[in-house]
């Protein structure tokens, strides 16, 4: 049985987690960490912080806030648990220290543990790879109001896809407000709508001279985040230390 330690464990994503980790056999959540620990009753102890937490765990999985991340990498290293690090929203420089973590215990992350998104990683690189010479490339993501981080660590993600397959490397241009001129072929343009209660919408955008092609992918329920954690913490458990992926999870297994 491999014993789960569930950083935002009262959070949206984190009470998803919690349900599903009740219909498998192979797993349970030993203990939760949370900054509201009452705000749910659990049937797990939940603690204000992770150096108070009593219980042993294999794997610690993370969706709370990118500010906890220096107490959540020192800990894990501590304890040598491998993490999931599921949170959006860290800066280059937290970027630079998960990777350096990673030489010490063993971490998994991915703005989106999604089957789709990681489907769709590989099909817009191979799109932006057959369109680069003249087609213009523009990333649109929609989220729910609750959503703190902008854009959103999804499209992030795509957009160093899409860059990293190109010859010709674009850059970033977040919005276009009070920006006159006309678009340039260097960029890519990123933009985000926040409403509602949208759970996660990304859409690519390859506009050439007379055809666009729009890749797009729709997360219709948190659960398909919550079922790619539990399969990277089956793939990280016991894992030696190094740098993972959902590739590593979905297409390397
Ligand atoms: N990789 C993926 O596939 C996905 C990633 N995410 C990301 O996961 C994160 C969480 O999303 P979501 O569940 O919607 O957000 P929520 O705000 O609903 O949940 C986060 C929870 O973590 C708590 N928290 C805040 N800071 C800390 C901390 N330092 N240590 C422990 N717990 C803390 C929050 O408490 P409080 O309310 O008191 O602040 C809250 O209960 C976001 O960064 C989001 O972008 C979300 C969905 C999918
Ligand atoms: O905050 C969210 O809700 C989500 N965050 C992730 C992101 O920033 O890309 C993944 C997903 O789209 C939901």
């Amino acid at each position: 049985m491999i014993r789960i330690l569930l950083n935002g464990c009262n959070g949206r994503m984190g009470q998803v987690v919690s349900g599903m980790v009740k219909d498998d056999e192979g797993i349970t959540i030993a203990a939760g960490v949370d900054t509201t620990p009452d705000r749910f009753t659990n049937d797990y102890s939940v603690y204000s912080a992770l150096n108070t937490v009593k219980e042993k765990a294999d794997v610690i999985v993370d969706f709370s806030n990118p500010k906890g991340l220096p107490i959540l990498l020192a800990y894990g290293i501590e304890k040598k648990i491998p993490m999931v690090i599921c949170t959006t929203g860290h800066s280059p420089e937290d970027k630079e220290n998960i990777k350096s973590a990673s030489e010490k215990v063993a971490i998994l992350t991915s703005a989106n543990m999604s089957l789709g998104v990681n489907l769709l990683l590989n099909l817009v690189k191979q799109a932006a790879k057959a369109l680069e010479e003249n087609f213009d490339i523009e990333i649109i993501e929609k989220h729910h109001n609750q959503k703190i981080d902008s854009p959103s660590g999804t499209a992030l993600i795509i957009a160093d896809t899409i860059n990293n397959a190109l010859k010709e490397k674009k850059e970033y241009v977040y919005g276009r407000h009070s920006k006159t001129g006309k678009r340039t072929f260097q960029e890519l343009g990123i933009h985000s709508i926040r409403g509602g209660n949208i759970v996660g919408d990304h859409s690519v955008i390859f506009a050439g001279a007379g055809e666009v092609i729009e890749v797009n992918h729709s997360a219709l329920s948190r659960d398909v985040f919550a079922v790619g954690a539990i399969r990277a913490v089956k793939y990280l458990y016991n894992k030696k230390p190094g740098f993972y992926n959902m590739d590593d999870v979905i297409i390397n297994k």
